[in-house]
């Protein structure tokens, strides 16, 4: 363990020719933690990676890795990084275990050292029965298996994931998902870049929101979703004739909405408004059949932060009643002005 933080980055910029891919990046990321990176396509994750690897020149800022500086203790920051990245840029000619092998000759390690540290790593991994195979004849998961063992063949304190399981099968999601948490339990910093929210929510203790080169957000899933709206949908024994007055002055509360015997209240923090509901309804003489609170996901909170004007100006459709429009602007978080982009969710995955 050190003192320091796993990374620190100040005002991080790159910028490709006319186009802005890191926009002024500033995190810090604490060592032993598990923390995500989630951003839409083209927020930058890669970049921001590649530069923490020496990939890529930063154009401004500074990124420490342990204290090293990334481009003036070069050697330093990367010895202490393993990354397992997105594309599968394997020697493909040879058998695996001889790829690791030469990856921590690479490092310095001594060959008998590398060649147990390569068979640790494929073991770990639960590839070692193939590591006389090429890479290219390993299946997809077998593929992203070994690039976590390659990762790993310098037993580095910071891993880096870029989308480890983009495109695998459940099984081998949970398959790798338990061995990184394992790896997070056993004192490594993990850094994830993911499109799955489930995976973020998951496994992360924290996690920071890209968008547009610039970081949206920096917090625990939990308290991510404390900022997304849930909705409790109330079913009520005898219809009223009219919306009745709820929750007046309650700035929770975003919009209420009657639909026959159903009352549908959008709200922060649904939990803690639910009681206050309830009370006020029982005052008024209703009968409560049914109530259920429906929180608000990650993923909901993510593409919010990360949609455009434009997607405000469709939103016309939505079937809620807002109570006015001064209510609904004043339950917004009004601070993050909408980025640029247009996100595409679909089912689950961004
Ligand atoms: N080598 C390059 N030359 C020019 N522009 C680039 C280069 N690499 C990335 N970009 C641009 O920089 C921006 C950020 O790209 P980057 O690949 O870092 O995003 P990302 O968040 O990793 O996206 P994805 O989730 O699709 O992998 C994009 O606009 C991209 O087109």
């Amino acid at each position: 363990m050190t003192d320091r933080p796993a990374l620190h980055i100040e005002d991080l910029r790159k910028e490709y020719g006319d186009v802005t891919a890191l926009d002024g990046v500033s995190l810090t990321v604490p060592e032993g933690s598990f923390f995500g990176l989630l951003g839409p396509n083209g927020a930058g994750k890669t970049t921001f990676i590649n530069t923490l690897v020496g990939l890529v020149r930063k154009s401004g800022g500074t990124a420490r890795i342990f204290g090293h500086d990334v481009e003036d203790d070069y050697q330093e920051a990367r010895n202490a990084v393993g990354l397992a990245p997105q594309e599968f840029n394997v020697d493909r000619f040879f058998p695996i275990r001889e790829v690791l092998e030469h990856k921590a000759g690479y490092h310095g390690i001594p060959a008998d050292e590398a060649t147990r540290r390569a068979d640790d790593a494929l073991k770990q991994v639960g590839i070692y029965d193939k590591r006389d195979t090429r890479f290219d004849w390993l299946s997809g998961g077998m593929k992203r298996r070994f690039l976590l063992a390659r990762a790993l063949i310098t037993d580095p304190d910071l891993l880096i994931l870029d989308e480890p399981t983009a495109g695998v099968d459940v099984q081998l999601r949970h398959d790798l998902w338990e061995l990184v948490t394992d790896l997070n339990d056993r004192g490594k910093t993990i850094l994830l870049t993911t499109h799955y929210i489930e995976e973020a929510e998951r496994l992360c203790d924290e996690v920071a929101i890209l968008d547009s080169g610039r970081v949206r957000a920096v917090a625990t899933p939990a308290e991510l979703k404390d900022r997304g709206t849930d909705r409790i949908v109330v079913e009520l024994r005898s219809p009223p004739a009219t919306l009745p007055d709820l929750l007046t002055g309650d700035d929770r509360v975003e919009a209420v909405d009657l639909d026959g015997h159903q009352l549908t209240v959008t709200a922060r923090e649904g939990g803690l408004v639910a009681p206050d509901l309830v009370r006020e309804l029982d005052r008024a003489d209703f009968e409560i059949v049914d109530l259920e609170i429906t929180r608000t996901s990650l993923e909901e909170v993510f593409v919010e932060m990360t949609r455009t004007d434009s997607d405000d100006d469709e939103s016309g459709g939505d079937t809620r009643t807002q109570r006015d429009a001064a209510d609904a602007a004043s339950g917004s978080d009004g601070d993050d002005s909408p980025p640029d982009r247009q996100v595409a969710s679909d089912g689950g995955v961004l």
